[in-house]
């Protein structure tokens, strides 16, 4: 390990600051763009150890448990808390740029669309049963330690005033000291707590368990491993005024100002089409929103959020008819020829992207597609395909959600 003195340039796409060595590129956490900042470095990785001159856009974190000096170690989220707003925003809006001209796309960008603190509604913890205690909190960065947490900034109120709940809960079904996820999303009628990664249950200890439950106030339902264990209230949540209860663990949008700004401006994209693909559906928050405008046909690769989105669909008036397909997209895309079914698809694939259904959507004519993701880097590769094969694109808008972290969302629209 050597020490040395560096300026940082600008941050990388995983939000660490980047300053030029003789050697390389050296990347140091927690370090901003234009400051003077003392290292410990090994290769590559640069562990700040001091600032000599501070940018002016640095701040006071939001969070204790942040930063090199963070309280218990460093919360391995929120890595740009102390990024004044501006710059932050601009940052995760260049990502987006940047990454579609490594394409050689230059279409306008949009202004991000701004996170907030207290709105993420879906928190992933990690959690231990340790001799004294129920550890619940985050995972350090690159590490198994887990920083203990009473207080979050970005999390709803909804989700940090049951905290005590939520460790309770841990606490009723950890079998030993090993580390273990508890994922909970806050809904209509409570929260929904999937835990994962505990292996063995004995059947005393599975009662005990739905017993504690019982006992807790605002927990809607508990899962282990995606199986329900105890359900006191069937946990809903609305897309667009459609009441819809989701299976244990599935996906949803991480906070409900980034969904809803999502779904407006697919909802915007897709105009007054009358035939919608929806890929990538999900349980529906898409799908439901465009069945007030024309007739939906969800496609998805998993069983269980189908079901829910098809339960929904029958059950809610005033909707054009859906209707739900379960096909691995990766594997069997929608071809060209099927495609000609649809006026307008939406498609909103994992990080991985969308490579084989741009393809055959880069050979289909559908007027209008509107692409919805999670990273820059595919949908760029993606967009690509579609407009070398004569799609323009109309607009593109980068969404934030993960706030001070470098996720972004963007949803991106076009034509042909
Ligand atoms: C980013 S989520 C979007 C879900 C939905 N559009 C929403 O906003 O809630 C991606 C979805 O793709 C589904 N998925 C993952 N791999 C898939 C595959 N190979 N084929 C079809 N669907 C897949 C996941 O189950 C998940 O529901």
């Amino acid at each position: 390990m050597s020490t040395e003195t560096i300026t940082i340039q600008k941050l990388g796409a995983q939000g660490d600051g980047i300053a030029q060595s003789a050697d390389g590129p050296v990347y140091v956490p927690f370090a901003l763009p234009g400051e003077t900042v003392a290292i410990a470095r090994v290769k590559s990785h640069g562990t700040l150890m001091s600032i000599a001159a501070a940018s002016p856009d640095r701040q006071e974190p939001h969070c204790r448990h942040f930063g090199p000096d963070g309280v218990n170690g460093t919360c391995g989220g929120c890595t740009l808390q102390h990024y004044a707003d501006a710059p932050y925003r601009a940052f995760k809006r260049q990502l987006v740029v940047d990454a579609l001209r490594s394409k050689g796309l230059t279409p306008e960008v949009d202004e991000l669309i701004a996170a907030h603190p207290g709105e993420r509604r879906r928190v992933v913890f990690a959690a231990r049963k340790t001799e004294k205690d129920m550890l619940i909190g985050f995972n350090q960065a690159e590490s198994h330690h887990i920083v203990a947490i009473h207080e979050c900034p970005i999390a709803s109120a909804g989700i940090i005033s049951r905290l005590p709940a939520i460790r309770a809960v841990g606490a009723a079904l950890a079998v030993n000291a090993e580390a273990f996820r508890i994922s909970v999303l806050e809904t209509l009628s409570g929260l929904d707590i999937a835990v994962d990664e505990i292996k063995k249950l004995s059947d005393k200890q599975r009662r005990s368990a739905i017993e504690t439950v019982l006992a807790l106030r605002g927990i809607a339902r508990v899962s282990l491993n995606g199986e329900i264990l105890v359900e006191p209230m069937k946990p809903m949540i609305d897309f667009g005024g459609v009441q819809v209860s989701p299976p244990p663990g599935a996906f949803t949008q991480a906070t409900k100002p980034a969904e809803d700004a999502m779904a407006d401006l697919v909802a915007a994209h897709v105009g007054k089409a009358k035939r919608i693909a929806d890929l990538f559906s999900g349980s529906g928050t898409f799908t439901l929103r465009l069945a007030r405008i024309g007739r939906v046909h969800a496609v998805e690769g998993e069983d269980k959020p189908l079901a829910a989105l098809d339960h929904a669909a029958r059950n809610t008036q005033g909707l054009k008819p859906v209707t739900t397909e379960r096909r691995d997209l990766f594997r069997r895309p929608l071809m060209a020829q099927e495609l000609k079914a649809y006026d307008a698809v939406v498609f909103d694939p994992p990080r991985a992207g969308a490579e084989f259904q741009s393809k055959e959507l880069a050979r289909s004519a559908v007027k209008k597609i509107v692409a919805v993701s999670c990273n820059p880097s595919t949908l760029a590769r993606d967009l690509a395909l579609l407009v070398e094969s004569g799609y323009r694109i109309t607009r593109v808008t980068p969404i934030d959600q993960f706030l001070w972290t470098s996720h972004v969302e963007v949803v991106a629209a076009l034509e042909k």
